[in-house]
Parts: C-alpha cells; sequence; structure tokens
C-alpha cells in the first residue's frame, strides 16, 4: 500500500543546532502513529516538516503524489486549510470569537456560508461534548472545555491527517485522556490519520505504531516507550 505521507533522509537544523539529522518515517491512510522521544529530540521540528509548517534544509516529504517540502507558502498554506488539521498544546482558540465561531473558522476560510458553518460547527461541538458551549468565548471556559473546542476546530474541516502536538499535555491526566479518548474515536470513524507527538507513554499506548525519536533520528532500536508488538 502506498503511504499517505512519506518523508526521506529529512535534516534540519536552527543555525548551528541540528533538530532533525536524516528522518524516514511514513503514514498510512487512517493510521495513527505517536512521535516519541525525550525532550529535544526534534519531535515538534519533525512534525512541522510534516505539515509543511517548516521547511527542511534536506529530504523530501510526499504527500500523495506532491512533494510539499518544494511547494510555495501559499500552496503549503492551502494544503493545512484543505487536506491537513493541525492541534497544539494550547488549543489557540481565538479569544474574541465564541466556541461556534472558533470552530467555524476553517469553514469560512474555505468559502462556506456564515448559516451552513455554523450548523456544522454546532454538530462538532457537539461530537465533543460541548455544544452548550457554542456562545461562549473561551476565556470563560476551563481548559479541557478550550480543548475540546479545538479539537473539534481541527477535525471540522474532515483533514485526511491531523498533526497533534502534545494535544492534551496541558490538561490533567484524566480529562486529557478523555479527550484524546474522544479524538481518536472521531478520526478513527471519519479515516482521518493521526501523528501525535507525545512523551507519555499512557497516551503513546492509544496508537497503532510508534516511531522513537532520539537526538534527531529514529531510534534503531525501536524500543521507544514500548508499545509496539
Ligand atoms: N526555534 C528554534 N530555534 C533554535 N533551536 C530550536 C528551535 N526549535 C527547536 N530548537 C532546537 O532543536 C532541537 C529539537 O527541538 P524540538 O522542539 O523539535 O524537540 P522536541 O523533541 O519536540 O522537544 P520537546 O519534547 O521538549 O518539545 C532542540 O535542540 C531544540 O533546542
Amino acid at each position: 500500500m502506498t503511504p499517505l505521507l512519506q518523508a526521506h533522509g529529512l535534516v534540519k537544523s536552527y543555525g548551528q543546532t541540528p533538530a532533525l539529522r536524516g528522518v524516514d518515517i511514513e503514514i498510512g491512510e487512517g493510521e495513527l502513529v505517536a512521535v516519541t522521544g525525550p525532550s529535544g529530540c526534534g519531535k515538534s521540528t519533525l512534525l512541522h516538516c510534516l505539515a509543511g509548517i517548516l521547511r527542511a534544509d534536506a529530504g523530501s516529504v510526499r504527500y500523495r503524489d506532491r512533494e510539499i517540502g518544494t511547494e510555495s507558502e501559499a500552496a503549503r498554506a492551502k494544503l493545512r486549510r484543505t487536506e491537513f488539521g493541525v492541534l497544539f498544546q494550547f488549543g489557540q482558540l481565538v479569544p474574541e470569537l465564541t466556541a461556534a465561531e472558533n470552530v467555524a473558522l476553517p469553514l469560512l476560510l474555505g468559502g462556506w456560508t456564515r448559516r451552513e458553518a455554523r450548523r456544522v460547527a454546532l454538530l462538532w461541538l457537539g461530537r465533543f461534548g460541548v455544544e452548550e458551549l457554542a456562545d461562549v468565548r473561551p476565556g470563560a471556559m476551563s481548559g479541557g472545555q478550550q480543548q475540546r473546542c479545538a479539537v473539534a476546530r481541527s477535525l471540522v474541516s474532515e483533514p485526511r491527517v491531523l498533526f497533534a502536538d502534545e494535544p492534551t499535555g496541558a490538561l490533567d491526566v484524566l480529562t486529557g485522556e478523555q479527550v484524546l479518548t474522544e479524538l481518536m474515536q472521531v478520526a478513527r470513524l471519519q479515516g482521518t490519520a493521526i501523528v501525535l507527538v507525545t512523551h507519555d507513554a499512557r497516551i503513546a499506548a492509544y496508537a497503532d505504531r510508534e516511531v522513537a525519536l532520539r537526538d534527531g533520528a529514529v531510534d534503531p532500536t525501536g524500543l521507544g516507550l514500548g508499545i509496539g508488538s
């Protein structure tokens, strides 16, 4: 089976600091892959290169039949609006907008009418149990509620791949696990692949596969957090 997303020989440095030293990784359709490893090993940098947010210094990133590493910023931004979703540790909701307006935002940017975008946003808030917060602004929500809204927003465009960087790292363990299991259930239902950065073995245990990084390279021992079969 041809992978949905495939990176080969990724190298990236920040000035004199090497972050990736030649990483190969493949993500299949609908697959849930945990990227693990100690602090500073390059997890976030890898995620940003795969999502087309950062350009690698060398190597390739292929999404379907496109080489996205060399595409223009505009083309990569469009890809992130349509085919990819991103979700970070702090959901980064727009503070001035209500939950429904935040979730509707990607649809409005995609040319949907306000009415249709709100209807679908409410549906997604409902999927994550926060429909009653539709007209509430993030400042009046708990951390878990904000992150549920952020999760709804990251999936509202029904992306083929969701890039999630420690998405529940700011929540208490129980809430974090709840939000993450809900996210994974919905992603599985709609066939969205997830690349999930985490250093938490409990979180990584939900993945189909673990890719462990060490010092900017895939750990050849493959031991990582030890979730593999
Ligand atoms: N913007 C930046 N400028 C300079 N160095 C950076 C920058 N971002 C990351 N680095 C460095 O690149 C290396 C890899 O960082 P990265 O954030 O990708 O690791 P990580 O595994 O995600 O770490 P953590 O688990 O702590 O978030 C580290 O040595 C880090 O200090």
